[in-house]
């Protein structure tokens, strides 16, 4: 059964070039080969087939997860946006208590300080491939601190929170509120506009920020004479991402970041401690910790991203390539949200499993399998812009055209349309035109991932300065109007390849070559690249052909995605 089909292996590596033609006839012939195979093996009596065993070189791979039945996927919830609310831990009160032993009436002051609140962190990990089980959780508190104890005994930090999402999130600050730099505002107003001078004496009392002795009377309030104590924050607060927060997480972070440091604990009474005044009464209370809406953004990073339109046979490709259980079906939008499958070229046993041309030293690279793009899907049509955006992540782009169902270069005509079409609108009113026709905001990425964080960004924003408590933290304040454009490389500069899938059915051979010699005339500019755009990208153009259904003629994938991968 081996016999034939190794025998035409062997004539087509000793004897044919690596024309696409005569890949095309590779790809079927061993297409024709494997079905004869099944037939044989089909025609076999049943019972005959199960008791004799066949011997382990002709055994044929199992192939079953490559046409499943319907159930046999796996279910893979997946969310791309969240929107979240983090607070992070108030900070701990300071305690009132005083020294009491055996012939000491009235001891010292020793009122512990509280704990610190808790802070919120973030890290991008691998592995993660959605944003549902943030988005389950809504509103995120950090601990708060625990309050000061007597004899000296400040009290614990409040547990931090560390939120972990998915390599490729981006992460913006819709509204904060930060209770330290209210403060401060507030005292710098009534400085600022001081009323009469009756108005002027009269200092509030601020219970928010003071408690008293438990044993106290509210009245106490009256006349305690309380110092005037700024607004604190913990020390750790200086390595808070500059407001308004915009982090775009597109590497795996080895430690999490701080997003919002927990408020400072109260101060105990020994702070307040004073040659007039030597038993204090009072102690301060924690600082309150900053609440952020943040808004998650998931833009999935793949090495390369599956373009095609609905049910050319994108997800059994990324079956046929990888170990993804993406769900394959006869109709249209099967795939309703982008899956990601990782293929391993190297497996680290000392020989790569894929040869890169170049020596990247990579041991894998990932694929996208995106919803299927419909004809006017850059206006939102079909699943449309929603994952037109995850394309824009691709490093490579394959186009998957079913050979089998109408003109292949046709199609690959229409979908370049569409990106271009998309790539235009975007260029053009970046966030008008996708506020409205998606009620998606797109704002702009770094380049360069984290150091990015302290670039000035061009948004009306009022800083306060906070009396050297803290570089200039921002008053609370709601963003507003367009967010600033996308700046990721246009689509149409990307490498790209063709996938010419379904390769197995009738009357598909003409078409491929029909496609290949197109590709051909747009690699050598005779034909404008199908993007309409003068300079697309356009060396080493090709189109592969395969029976993804039937595992066939993959394998070449792995080895063109390698040549582009640096
Ligand atoms: N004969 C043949 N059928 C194929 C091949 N690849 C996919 N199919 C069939 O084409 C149909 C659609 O395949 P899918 O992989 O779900 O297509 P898709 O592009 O992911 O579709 P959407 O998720 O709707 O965009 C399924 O019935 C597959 O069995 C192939 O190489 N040969
Ligand atoms: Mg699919």
């Amino acid at each position: 059964m081996a016999g034939p089909r190794a025998g035409l292996n062997l004539l087509f590596r000793s004897g044919l070039n690596s024309s696409p033609a005569n890949h095309y006839t590779r790809g079927l012939l061993q297409i024709h080969l494997a079905s004869a195979c099944r037939r044989r093996q089909s025609t076999l009596p049943k019972h005959q087939a199960s008791k004799e065993e066949a011997p382990a070189s002709n055994r044929t791979a199992d192939l079953s997860h490559l046409n499943p039945e319907p159930e046999d996927y796996s279910r893979f919830i997946f969310q791309d946006k969240c929107h979240v609310t983090v607070h992070a831990g108030p900070g701990g009160n300071g305690c009132v208590s005083y020294l009491r032993e055996k012939y000491i009436e009235e001891g010292p002051p020793n009122g512990g300080d509280g704990g610190s609140g808790g802070g919120i962190y973030i890290q991008a990990v691998e592995g993660l491939t959605s944003l549902h089980k943030l988005a389950r959780r809504g509103i995120i508190k950090a601990g708060r601190g625990k309050n000061g104890q007597g004899k000296s005994k400040g009290g614990k930090r409040g547990d931090d929170v560390l939120l972990q999402v998915p390599v490729g999130t981006v992460v913006r600050e819709v509204e904060r509120h930060d209770p330290v730099a209210e403060e401060i505002a507030r005292r710098r107003r009534a400085k600022a506009e001081p009323g009469d001078e009756e108005e002027a004496e009269f200092t509030p009392i601020e219970y928010h920020r003071w408690m008293l002795h438990p044993g106290a009377n509210p009245s106490d309030f009256l006349t305690v004479k309380f110092p005037r104590l700024k607004p604190r924050r913990q020390a750790i607060a200086a390595m808070e991402p500059k407001a308004p927060i915009y982090l775009d997480l597109d590497q795996p972070m080895d430690k999490p970041i701080l997003l919002a440091a927990g408020g400072a604990g109260g101060l105990g009474n020994p702070h307040f401690v004073t040659r007039t005044m030597g038993r204090p009464k009072f102690a301060s209370r924690g600082e309150g910790g900053t609440r952020l809406e943040l808004d998650f953004e998931l833009k999935l990073l793949a090495d390369v991203g599956l373009v095609g339109k609905p049910n050319a046979g994108k997800s059994t490709l990324l079956r046929s390539l990888t170990n993804s259980r993406t769900r394959i079906g006869n109709w249209e939008f099967t795939t309703l949200s982008p899956h990601i499958g990782t293929v391993i070229v190297d497996n680290n046993t000392g020989r790569r499993l894929v040869d890169s041309p170049n020596a990247t030293r990579r041991t894998h690279f990932t694929i996208a399998d995106i919803p299927g793009l419909v004809e006017g899907a850059h206006l939102d049509r079909g699943l449309g812009l929603g994952f037109l955006r995850h394309i824009d992540r691709a490093g490579i782009l394959a186009f998957v055209l079913d050979l089998s169902n109408g003109d292949p270069v046709e199609e690959l005509q229409k979908l370049w349309h569409e990106l271009a079409e998309y790539e235009r609108l975007r260029s053009l009113e970046p966030a008008s035109v996708a506020e409205e026709q998606t009620g998606v905001i797109d704002w702009e990425p770094s380049d360069s991932g984290l150091p990015e964080l302290n670039r000035p960004r061009q948004r009306d924003i009022k800083m306060e300065t906070s009396d050297g408590l803290g570089s200039g933290q921002p008053l609370n304040y709601q963003s507003s109007g367009s967010l600033p454009p996308l700046t990721m490389p246009p689509l149409y500069t990307k490498p790209w390849f063709v996938v010419a899938t379904k390769a197995d059915l009738e009357s598909t051979q003409e078409k491929y070559h029909a496609l290949q010699s197109y590709l051909s005339e747009v690699e050598q500019g005779t034909t404008s690249h199908p993007s309409g755009i003068q300079d697309g990208w356009r060396s080493r153009l090709t189109a592969v052909p395969v029976s993804a259904i039937n595992g066939e003629g993959v394998t070449r994938i792995p080895k063109l995605v390698m040549q582009y991968l640096s």
